[in-house]
């Protein structure tokens, strides 16, 4: 029953709530005595409608909804697959300028899979968890074939993306880029450096473009609270890389496989680390959920190699009847790459455990069948 010594106090903890009857409790009704409802609405903090409070309907225990721009491309394919084989309900959103839906074949018929064929500098309404936020043309001759679209990409489309994050409180991770160090003057790289990048060249609608959508994820944070995670990728190989991609690591095994010169760029004597798709994978998936991750974090293998090694290594893994030929370098190359990992180490627990040698055995072998198939582009 409620007293008046009850009703005294609660009025006391909620000075702006409902007005209780000031009458004794005498007044109330007998139904209304016996009925052990309470007579307190709940306090006003309660009320506001803050879905990120409620459990979502439509939902298993402990599994996510997470979306993923990018995801018909080749990390973020790879990506989806972990995903799914978590439980998860998984939506790509893809605009197919680089990405293929074949990569996601196998999804397509699970209920727990949702494509969404849309560029992301359009806005995007759905409900989830977790976004991984992918879509951006990552080849160099890709994301220079149309620059302005590769800056609107990473402005508007991470603009867009972190919109959604904030309306739907979902924790947001980015996958930002090396690049981000240009041609960088400190080695390896530190995740604290800020880079040496041209702001005018070929490359900077995506070095500066992945600069400003890392500015934009802090200011969403600053300034509106969104949970935020940035990645800074460094060069990843793998199956599923598209054939006419243009990387070197795609360019080498396709060209190995079909007997033809291995294309060196310059003097081959510039420097690049190279990380297997899983690898980078699981470092994107543990970044995400860990708690409390401050500032970017440099996913990468830090095993260096010239291209001109990398172009050894590629002959005697794929095919030793090939030759070396060398073409010319294109503008703000960066000389040297290879990250510093001591920070996902520590705060993630990551760690690459790939060595280039295996991880080209298993794109060779990709590669082969879709040589073979004619599978080479879309
Ligand atoms: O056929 C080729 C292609 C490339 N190269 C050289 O290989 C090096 C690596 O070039 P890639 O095109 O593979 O990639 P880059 O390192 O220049 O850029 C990459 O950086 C990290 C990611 O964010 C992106 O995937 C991409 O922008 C460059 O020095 C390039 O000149 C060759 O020697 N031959």
């Amino acid at each position: 029953t409620v007293t008046e010594h009850s009703a005294v106090s609660a009025q006391e903890r909620y000075p702006t709530g409902p007005r209780l009857p000031s009458s004794s409790s005498d007044d109330l009704s007998p139904a209304f005595r016996s009925s052990g409802v309470p007579i307190l609405d709940a306090p006003e903090e309660e009320k506001v409608h803050d879905v990120s409070k409620l459990d979502p309907p439509n939902r298993r225990k402990n599994k996510k909804r997470i979306l993923v721009t990018g995801g018909a491309g080749f990390i973020g394919s790879h990506l989806v697959d972990r995903l799914m084989d978590e439980g998860n309900m998984v939506i790509v959103v893809d605009s197919l300028f680089t990405g293929k839906k074949s990569n996601l074949e196998r999804h397509f018929s699970n209920p727990r899979f949702e494509f969404i064929r849309q560029d992301v500098i359009e806005p995007l309404y759905v409900e989830v968890d977790q976004i991984y936020h992918l879509a951006c043309p990552a080849s160099p001759i890709h994301y220079k074939y149309n620059p302005i679209h590769t800056l609107k990409t990473s402005f508007m489309g991470t603009y867009n993306m972190l919109g959604l994050a904030k309306r739907t409180h979902a924790r947001f991770l980015i996958t930002s880029t090396s690049e981000v160090y240009g041609d960088p003057l400190i080695h390896p790289q530190v995740e604290e450096y800020w880079g040496n990048v041209n702001p005018i060249g070929e490359r900077s609608c995506y070095d500066e473009g992945k600069r400003v959508a890392e500015t934009l994820c802090y200011d969403f944070k600053r300034q509106n609270g969104v949970d935020i995670r940035i990645a800074r990728i460094f060069n990843t190989y793998g199956p599923r890389m598209a054939l006419n991609d243009g990387r070197v690591v795609s360019n080498f095994v396709g060209q190995a496989i079909r007997r033809e010169e291995l294309t060196v760029q310059g003097t081959g004597n510039q420097t690049r680390s190279f990380c297997y798709v899983s690898d980078q994978v699981d470092g994107l998936i543990r970044l995400m959920n860990t708690e409390d991750v401050e500032g970017p974090v440099n996913i990468g293998n830090p095993t260096e190699f010239t291209i001109k090694e990398l172009a050894d290594v590629v002959k005697e893994v794929v095919e030793p009847r090939v030759d070396v030929t060398y073409t010319p370098l294109t503008p703000d190359d960066p000389k040297q790459r290879k990250p510093d990992i001591t920070k996902a180490q520590s705060k993630i627990g990551w760690n690459p455990t790939v060595e280039l040698r295996d991880g080209l055995k298993l794109m060779a072998l990709d590669f082969k069948e879709r040589i073979k198939n004619g599978d080479e582009g879309w």
